[in-house]
């Protein structure tokens, strides 16, 4: 695992889309094969939205031969409300990028049947030919999606039963009423991250150093289901100084000291 620490969220964030935009511009993708981008919602990948669309509007890459699929949606949010998951990813990201809508991908939280949503949404993934890379962020119980701890590290896309925990944190977008916010998501399983070929994990902020800790130093566990990355040929997880304080300072210096050589991923930008 890549461990890459900031000075803050604002250089978290630019590393992320330089480094995300130094694949799509290394893959070179066509109609016939496109770029597959996994994506997350919530405050944590803003920034990095907020810089890759500032990378497209400068012409430093396109979108239009990219196909994205998100991570997650409530159960039962219509889709235009404005704390869907839908109207999260066109608002902040796929309303300012040249984008085909028809090569956005999110889940259905209002399908009929709500299993064969999740399995269609697998299907997809795999007809695709899965995802190149799939960016995420976690809560600060460490869940990634709403992979909420006791998930299945190989669990599939499905219909999960949100924790009192991320209702009470996700509370915050709903008037701070636990009662508006649904009680459950679609979510892609832990096992659908991790088969992407590369997995970016943006962590920032003090209220996330306990689950930093247990996804660097912790052991695999399904209790922080973002610990499976420990298990991913090709994981990254890029972090501020903040989200660090609980990590030991061993650690800490390890991981500056072994990334002391490698490339900026502005340094690959044209
Ligand atoms: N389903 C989302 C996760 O994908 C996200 O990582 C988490 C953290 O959100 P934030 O980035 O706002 O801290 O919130 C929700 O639970």
């Amino acid at each position: 695992m890549r461990l890459i620490i900031q000075p803050d969220s604002e250089r978290l964030a630019q590393w992320a889309a330089n480094y995300i935009a130094s694949k799509i511009i290394k893959a070179n993708p066509t109609p016939e094969k496109p770029f597959k981008l996994g994506l997350p919602t919530g405050s944590s990948p803003l920034g990095t939205y907020s810089a890759l669309i500032k990378l497209c509007q400068k012409g430093t890459i396109s979108f239009k031969n990219v196909i994205t699929f998100n991570m997650d949606e409530y159960v039962g949010l219509p889709k235009d409300h404005p704390e869907s998951y839908h109207s999260f990813m066109w608002n902040n990201f796929f309303n300012h990028i040249d984008i085909r809508p028809e090569n956005v991908h999110i889940l259905n939280g209002n399908a009929e049947n709500l299993e064969a949503e999740c399995q269609a949404y697998e299907d997809a993934i795999r007809d695709a030919g899965g995802i190149d890379l799939f960016l995420g962020g976690i809560g600060p119980d460490g869940h990634i999606a709403f992979n909420e701890p006791g998930s299945s590290l190989s669990s599939r896309t499905r219909v999960k039963r949100l924790t009192t925990d991320t209702i009470i944190a996700n509370s915050r977008f709903f008037d701070n009423d636990v009662n508006k916010v649904p009680k459950s998501a679609l979510t892609v399983g832990v096992g659908t991250v991790m088969d992407a070929k590369e997995v970016l994990i943006l962590v920032n902020g003090h209220h996330k150093a306990r689950a930093l800790r247990h996804a660097v130093e912790g052991s695999i566990t399904q209790m922080w289901t973002i610990s499976a990355i420990q298990l991913h040929p090709k994981g990254i997880i890029v972090c501020d100084e903040a989200a660090c304080v609980e990590l030991k300072v061993g650690t800490y210096n390890y991981f500056l000291d072994i990334e002391q050589g490698n490339l900026n991923p502005e340094s690959l930008l044209p």
